[in-house]
């Protein structure tokens, strides 16, 4: 399988997903993908650790049409920088289905950020992963989070296991609702009841208002489908935490080429993660519209 171009532009995800055998609830909500470019319009940054092939609206529409979803959260990805344009215009082609998420220069300005939150953006993201960005200033990202505050909007941060306690009083001080990408990447491997896991749920214990992303069991399960080992971690905290769970696909699966992602196979995870109507409800629909469309919720 070739997922390489004649530019050296990677493709990672696959041109054929299956179509899920579970059927979301109307009006659910992929609260976690991206899009990128298209490149001839929005060009990628210069310090992009990965250059992928285009993934534009359109796509991504055509592959939620497939999983039987209704709204998009875009979560502005690495490759893309601090320049929000390429997410700006998923939004924007979406006729209100979409929202987003924005990484921003710490020196934005109150008036770009008016334009982001015009643009339907609805929080920033924060990224510690070093193989995608070069720095993470963390006294920077919490002048940025005092400052979004006045729009009501939250932060999304991306990191890994290994750096929870060192996270922990940059989380504290964060003065809006935290949403942590992946459950911070934790080891599944080692179950429920693993020191991975036990950690992430103290720091969902810690205030009432972090939520996490119960996402990639392709990132976070090394042994591929089913999954067994992320359902049997993450479970436990879709029963425990019902009111702040998110769900999305990750599409396109940003640096996942070498074994690609089948997104249907991704969606019928939920119904062995979220066992009830309930529950699949507020995952899907209830909590992501609370946090992206508060105005409808
Ligand atoms: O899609 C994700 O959530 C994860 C990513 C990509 C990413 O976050 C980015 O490029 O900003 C990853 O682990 O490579």
């Amino acid at each position: 399988m070739n997922t390489t171009d004649a530019d050296g532009r990677i493709r990672s995800w696959t041109l054929e997903p299956s179509t899920p055998r579970f059927t979301p609830p109307p009006g659910a909500v992929d609260a976690h993908c991206h899009v990128f470019g298209p490149q001839a319009q929005f060009p990628f940054s210069p310090k992009a650790k990965y250059l992928p092939q285009d993934a534009g609206p359109d796509a991504l529409f055509a592959l939620r049409e497939r999983l039987g979803f209704a709204r998009n959260v875009i979560v502005q990805a690495s490759c893309h920088g601090t320049d929000n344009a390429a997410t700006l215009n998923g939004i924007a082609v979406s006729g209100g289905t979409c929202r987003g998420v924005a990484v921003v220069d710490p020196a934005i300005s109150d008036a770009e950020l008016d334009a982001l939150h015009a643009g339907g953006i609805r929080g920033v993201r924060f990224n510690f992963l070093k193989r995608l960005v070069d720095d993470a200033p963390k006294d920077k990202f919490l002048d940025v989070a005092h400052r979004i505050a006045r729009l009501g909007w939250h932060v999304v941060v991306y990191f890994e296991a290994d750096i929870l306690d060192e996270m922990k009083p940059f989380l504290a001080a964060i003065p809006v609702p935290v949403v942590i990408d992946h459950m911070g990447r934790p080891d599944v491997r080692q179950g429920p009841d693993g020191a991975d896991m036990t950690g992430f749920r103290a720091l969902l214990d810690s205030r009432a208002d972090i939520w996490t992303k119960v996402t990639c069991p392709d990132r976070l399960d090394p042994a591929g489908p089913p999954y067994a080992d992320f359902v049997r971690s993450v479970r436990p905290i879709v029963e425990a935490y019902p009111d702040r769970v998110l769900w999305g696909t990750d599409w396109p699966h940003p640096n996942m080429e070498k074994v690609l992602p089948d997104d249907g196979g991704l969606v019928d995870v939920i119904p062995q993660i979220a066992v009830t109507a309930e529950l699949q409800h507020k995952l899907l629909v209830a909590n992501p519209m609370r946090l992206y469309w508060p105005e409808e919720a």
